[in-house]
């Protein structure tokens, strides 16, 4: 890549072998596929996710950032499951112009969450297409056989817990775009932040192994993806908004404009770890918080019912109606704003 145009075997040599570097089997990324030794007493955990640009991110949100977001909304459904992240396989479809500054950039900061979260890049592949940029992960990790974290866990009567704080993703977009006006500068960073850059929660998730009963990341927004945990579990839920967790920043934006509370509860681009647990486990999930310094906070319960429904109680005590409660790809009203 460096001198001439980069070309596809330039790419994968450049940018994506050094990432393989720590895992024999990925040979240096010379063959044609990798090879995982088994790891007996453990369950391999696998999951993905694809991002494509103005659907998931903005077309032109920093290279870097983009690259460490599809790490960390795949390492988000692994921290959900209970698994620890290992492995990843990378299929890069990148618009026939891209520059080189970009893919350098983007290089870049696949590098940095690959360091950060000790995880390797095994394989992959690496395309052009005449669309917009398309990024699919594959992310493998692993839990103690039989262990993980499932969606259909719920028992009636569990608290619903979730972690750090809701909507910062949703509003972050907003705020990108200019749709929060009268937000401090200090908010609407943070929130940017947030919508940019989740924060998967990698170091939670394994610790939860034991102590949760159903669990799922929030990805979609909050009501539609408890709505899943609900149907999997056969349960219904309640949560009362005044409980859900909020940043200062999510915080302030619903001071100036009440109406933001749909966004907080059905915006999506959260990727905290949301579960359910018996009231029992209050004491040790208190002091769970405290050592990883992550919020874990109660919102509500689940209760045998309407299978897979929510009801939210509103900040006056009335029901709010969120609609379908998330974003779908396809015959979602949010999409194309
Ligand atoms: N095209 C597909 N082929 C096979 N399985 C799929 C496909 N799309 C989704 N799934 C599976 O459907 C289930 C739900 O997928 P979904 O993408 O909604 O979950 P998620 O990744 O947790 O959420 P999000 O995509 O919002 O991050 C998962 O088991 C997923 O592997
Ligand atoms: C530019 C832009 N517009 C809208 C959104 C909102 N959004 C898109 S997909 C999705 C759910 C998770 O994706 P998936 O289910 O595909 O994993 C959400 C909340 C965004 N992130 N960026
Ligand atoms: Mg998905
Ligand atoms: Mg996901
Ligand atoms: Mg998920």
């Amino acid at each position: 890549m460096s001198g001439g145009a980069p070309d596809e075997f330039g790419l994968i040599a450049e940018l994506f072998a050094p990432l393989a570097a720590g895992f024999p089997g990925a040979l240096g990324l010379t063959d044609d596929a990798a090879f995982i030794p088994a790891e007996p007493g453990y369950d391999t955990v696998a999951t993905m996710d694809s991002m494509v640009a103005g659907v998931h991110f903005l077309p032109d949100d920093p290279p870097d950032l983009v690259a460490r977001k599809l790490i960390r909304v795949n390492l988000s459904d692994l921290a959900a499951k209970g698994a620890e992240p290992r492995l990843l396989l990378l299929s890069a479809a990148f618009p026939v112009g891209v520059g080189q500054d970009w893919l350098r950039a983007f290089g870049a900061g696949l590098a940095e969450d690959v360091r950060e979260f000790a995880v390797h890049l095994i394989g992959g592949d690496t395309v052009s297409t005449p669309g917009p940029l398309t990024l699919t992960l594959t992310a493998l990790g692993r839990v103690a056989a039989g262990r993980g974290l499932k969606r259909s866990g719920a028992r009636a009567g569990d608290t619903i817990w979730v972690s750090g704080g809701i909507g910062d993703g949703a509003l972050g977009l907003k705020a990108i775009r200019g749709q929060l006006p009268g937000l401090a500068a200090a908010h609407l960073e943070f929130l940017a932040g947030r919508y940019r850059l989740p924060q998967p929660r990698v170091g939670l998730g394994p610790r939860l192994v034991g102590l949760a009963h159903g669990a799922m990341d929030v990805s979609d927004g909050l009501v539609q993806d408890l709505g899943h945990l609900c149907r999997a579990s056969g349960l219904a839920a309640r949560i009362a908004a005044a409980r859900v967790p909020l940043s200062p920043a999510a915080a302030a934006a619903l001071g100036h404009d009440q109406s933001l509370l749909a966004s907080v509860l059905a915006g999506g681009d959260d990727y905290e770890v949301l579960f359910t647990a018996p009231p029992g486990a209050e004491e040790s999930l208190t002091r769970l918080s405290a050592e990883l310094g992550v919020a874990l906070t109660a919102i509500g319960s689940v209760a045998p019912g309407e299978t897979g429904k929510v009801a939210v109680t509103g900040p006056d005590g009335r029901d709010v109606d969120v609609g379908q409660g998330g974003w779908r790809h396809f015959g979602d009203p949010q999409q194309g704003e």
